[in-house]
């Protein structure tokens, strides 16, 4: 986050609440049956079973390994061949991309491949789909839902040496980039350029653009910015058998026939390779204030939301929040501390715009109306880079923060935004004391709650107690059981709960159209009964 001069540093502002005075210091699915298939001549149709509702299958076992083939000698030469010194077998090397960030899924891979070019990526794919060999893409493998490490032997792809940035137009904002280049390095060469990414995430130091595009990530600006269907204007792709697909656009409005992009955007790699995207960036706003303040209740916080869109208008860029068990545990395993009275909820909130003393003068009446009816019980507000970044942690690290608390089942739900925290208070009550903690935070402008429950080790009991309880209050409610982080491994089974058998096996008539043998990052995305 850059250095943005507002309010004079640490100086204090008080406002009369009704009650006390409240101190503001001013200071972020594959009939794969036939895929008993010899060698390359292999064939796969996607069907999908009909009107079943919620998948039958046990959602959460382990699938079977398909009959892909097994890497030979003649493999590894080729590979060698093509990427000289980046065709890697050496098991300490491997061990990395063989477990996901959250060391809660492990593959077994035996070779990284590090193509530098999109021509490379190219006749690795073309090779594969002909050998039958199964890859998995991998960016920076910051995913939490299991779809960026191999299940089994799938030969991981990294985009890792794809870095470069290609273009950049400094009159339109549009920025084109490999899909290795990792999101902070893209923040920071457009900072320099007075400009900025329209997507920001606490991953951002490890996670690639051609991830977060892949996966269609979210992240703590969405309510500004929008998402990245919108702010991606273009991408390459490799397609399984090898074909590039160049969709790189960089026009704003092109409506010359289907949107090809938006079927790479957030299918996880399972239809092609993102090699290289172009993407429309904001500029950098000149003044930025963080907000972090307390409440009593959600109400009150939901109150707060709506008060908050009224008095900031164009300036919102971030409303986000955490609960008072996300802090116990920011404050017990990463030291932090908490900067205002202890609360049941915490909001943090950004203005971005290009007025200072006007967003000042947006911002100190906002904070005056919800303090003095009393919706907001504390706060403080940084403008100085160190102190805004200091505000921003106590959001960014919960993930980290709950990482220490012991395993952590995670969901990551879309629910209209009145009911987002109605499934923490639901799910504390329906486990009693067999969790250890259930915490809620998330993305309140974007009606996205992340529900974390932490147990002391892996615990199956608990975990058939949290599903598919979770799934169907989401699904009674018409929600989503993945706002952001993708399906994955992990959710792949639960996709019925959001999407009609329909929808479901149409994605399924996609998918064997684009990778007829299913080679790309299998067992990710679609459902098991796709592939029965
Ligand atoms: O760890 C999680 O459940 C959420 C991670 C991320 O999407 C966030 O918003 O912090
Ligand atoms: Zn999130």
């Amino acid at each position: 986050m850059a250095s943005f001069k507002r309010l004079p540093l640490n100086s204090t502002i008080r406002w009369l609440c009704s009650r006390y005075t409240t101190s503001v210091t001013v200071i972020t699915r594959v009939e794969r049956g036939s895929l008993a298939c010899s060698g390359h001549i292999a064939q796969c149709r996607f069907v999908h079973s009909s009107g079943t509702g919620a998948s039958q299958a046990s959602p959460n076992a382990t699938p079977q390994r398909l009959p892909f083939s097994r890497i030979s000698p003649e493999d590894l030469t080729f590979f060698r061949q093509l990427l000289p010194g980046r065709a890697i077998t050496d098991p300490d090397m491997l061990e990395s991309c063989n477990v996901d960030w959250l060391k809660s899924v492990r593959g077994n891979s035996e070779v990284l491949l590090r193509p530098k070019t999109t021509d490379e990526v190219s006749q690795i794919l073309r090779y594969c789909n002909e050998r039958n060999l199964a890859v998995n893409p991998q960016g920076g493998n910051t995913g939490l839902v299991g779809g960026s490490v191999p299940v089994f032997d799938e030969i991981v792809l990294s985009t890792a040496l794809m870095n470069q940035v290609l273009t950049f137009d400094s009159v339109s904002g549009i920025l084109t980039c490999q899909a290795g280049c990792v999101l902070e390095t893209l923040s920071q060469y457009l900072e320099e350029r007075d400009f900025i990414m329209p997507l920001d995430l606490g991953a951002k130091g490890s996670c690639h653009i051609g991830g977060n595009v892949s996966t269609n990530a979210g992240g703590l600006r969405l309510l500004r910015y929008g998402s990245l269907r919108g702010t991606v204007l273009g991408l390459e792709a490799v397609l399984a058998d090898g074909k590039v697909l160049n969709c790189l656009s960089t026009l704003r409005k092109d409506n010359t026939g289907y949107d090809l992009k938006q079927l790479f955007i957030g299918s996880e790699g399972t239809l092609g390779i993102i090699t290289a995207v172009s993407i429309l960036c904001p500029r950098k706003p000149k003044a930025v204030n963080v907000a972090f303040l307390g409440c009593s209740s959600f109400e009150a916080l939901l109150e707060t939301f709506r008060c908050c869109r009224g008095r900031l208008g164009e300036i919102l860029s971030a409303f986000e929040f955490l609960d008072a068990a996300c802090m116990n545990l920011l404050v017990k395993h990463l030291k932090l501390s908490n900067p205002i009275t202890e609360s049941p909820f915490y909001i943090v909130i950004e203005t971005a715009g290009s007025d200072a003393a006007h967003d000042e003068e947006k911002l100190h009446n906002f904070l005056e109306e919800v303090m003095t009816s009393s919706l907001v019980t504390d706060g403080t507000v940084a403008t100085e880079e160190a102190k805004i970044k200091a505000l921003w942690s106590l959001r960014e690290r919960i993930t980290e923060a709950l990482t220490h608390d012991g395993y952590t089942y995670k969901y990551d739900i879309s629910l209209p935004v009145e009911k987002i925290y109605q499934l923490v208070t639901d799910m504390r009550e329906h486990l009693g004391d067999r969790a250890k903690n259930v915490v809620g935070y998330g993305h309140v402008g974007d009606g996205n709650l992340h529900l974390n429950i932490t147990s002391p080790s892996k615990d199956p009991s608990l975990l058939a107690a949290i599903e598919p309880y979770v799934y169907e209050w989401t699904s009674s409610c018409q929600g989503s059981i993945s706002a952001e982080h993708g399906l994955g491994l992990k959710k792949r089974n639960y996709i019925y709960y959001s999407k009609s058998s329909e929808a479901v096996g149409l994605m399924g008539d996609i998918k064997a159209m684009l990778d007829p043998k299913g080679i790309l990052n299998p067992y990710k995305t679609l459902p098991d009964d796709l592939h029965s």
